[in-house]
């Protein structure tokens, strides 16, 4: 066998903004109320005894590049003021906050300015679109405002508009649009400034669901290839688990969790997160990758079906995947066909079986457990470029299933 080792990737992730002890205290006097903090009393004790409002309390986070990173919880836990300090809408009381390692604290009114245009784009719940300007003007208004030429601004805007799937509508006036299409412009909006960093609060709320499904499918795929830094403000554990690469869960102006979704399910470190989470369904949140095993053993297109035998009886298993250079998928071979194969001394080639369902790396769990239940061969996990990432057989998607029912 010629099969390379697995692809070393995502293991060193660039940290894109961190969060350093956040604090935010609202009222007029917060020196009194950090000093309580410092001592460990809770917000409902600063509150009473100071009148000053805890938003966030000694709050820590790293973003990766390129990740969806969902802040969650429940209303007033100090999401959206949280969101606001990472572009200084909201002035911190104290702790630091970095971006690209550089300390957006330390800038003054122009670098901010700058900032904000270039390197940190915002999506608000309402959208506020300009309704006497076409889609195409709103798309532009913010690189207007930057005193960009007219032919740039609009190259801009149409790349915008077309990346949200809105091409044909430039011309068309807001009220024209359906609530969902207004949604996204206000994203062609943010991307059109090229910002490297979005942040999006509850940007999806005021959707009515199915058209909020709509959007949440359209924001992975559009991730998929703008590839940005997102920061989402959600209260909505499903579309945090969906929308989520991590998610910090919330609660009385602190992080009690961050992790994956499935770290969060499956392993909640605190009363609250068990809580919080008991009643989601884990078929909804599963996908391929969480359910698969490693894909051992491969065989060699290229060598005999002894070879592939050996590697049956070796693994005790009935079936091996078949791989060519850079283990790229080939198909399976059973072993009723390679043992008639070594008879006739045939190659693998003329045995494989191609035509056999295969699925992404993101499929959901739903979409796997029909296909497992139906074939009873095990079901390759292929990337992009068909290379072979897992395999699936039934008996790991139960364990899956089970284990995190417990
Ligand atoms: N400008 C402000 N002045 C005073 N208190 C504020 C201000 N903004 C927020 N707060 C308080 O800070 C706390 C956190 O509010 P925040 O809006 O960040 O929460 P949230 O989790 O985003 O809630 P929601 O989902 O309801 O928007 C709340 O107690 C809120 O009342």
């Amino acid at each position: 066998m010629d099969i390379p080792e697995e692809d070393n990737i995502g293991d060193n992730k660039k940290v894109k903004v961190e969060a350093r002890s956040l604090v935010k205290i609202f009222g007029p006097r917060p020196e009194a109320a950090l000093e309580m903090l410092e001592r460990g009393r809770s917000k409902k004790e600063i509150m009473e005894a100071t009148q000053q409002n805890v938003a966030l309390n000694n709050v820590s986070f790293e973003v990766y590049e390129g990740e969806i990173f969902v802040l969650m919880g429940l209303s007033g836990c100090g999401k959206s003021t949280l969101l606001r300090c990472l572009n200084r809408l909201v002035e911190p009381t104290s702790g630091e906050i970095l971006v690209d390692g550089e300390n957006i604290r330390e800038m003054n009114e122009e670098e901010l300015r700058e900032f904000r245009r270039n390197k940190i784009g915002m999506i608000f719940q309402g959208f506020a679109l300009l309704p006497h300007r076409t889609v195409l003007d709103n798309v532009a208004f913010p690189l207007e405002i930057q005193g960009i030429t007219v032919e740039e601004r609009h190259r801009k805007a149409e790349k915008a508009i077309s990346l949200v799937g809105l091409e044909g509508y430039e011309n068309s006036m807001p009220s024209e649009l359906s609530g969902g299409m207004q949604q996204r412009v206000g994203l062609a909006r943010a991307l059109a400034g090229d910002c490297d960093i979005l942040l999006m609060d509850e940007a999806f709320s005021a959707l009515d669901p199915m058209i909020r499904r709509e959007m949440q499918d359209e924001l992975l795929d559009l991730q998929d290839r703008v590839n940005k830094t997102i920061i989402f403000v959600s209260h909505d554990l499903d579309e945090a688990l969906k929308l989520g690469d991590r998610i910090a869960l919330m609660k009385d102006g602190g992080t009690v969790q961050v992790g994956t979704a499935e770290d969060i399910l499956t392993n909640p470190e605190t009363k609250y997160v068990e809580k919080f989470v008991e009643d989601v369904d884990m078929t909804k949140v599963l996908s391929a990758k969480d359910v698969m095993k490693r894909p051992e053993p491969l065989v060699s297109v290229s060598s005999g079906p002894n070879n592939a035998l050996h590697l049956m009886e070796e693994y005790g298993i009935s079936s091996v995947f078949a791989v060519s250079k850079h283990r790229k998928y080939e198909g399976l071979v059973l072993v009723d066909d390679a043992t008639e194969a070594k008879k006739n001394g045939l190659g693998l080639e003329g045995i494989i079986k191609r035509d056999i369902p295969s699925v992404s790396p993101d499929t959901p769990v739903t979409e796997i457990i029909p296909l497992v239940a139906e074939s009873g061969i095990p079901i390759p996990v292929l990337d992009d470029e068909q290379k072979i990432k897992g395999i699936i057989i039934k008996g790991s998607v139960l364990a899956a299933l089970s284990r995190m029912e417990v």
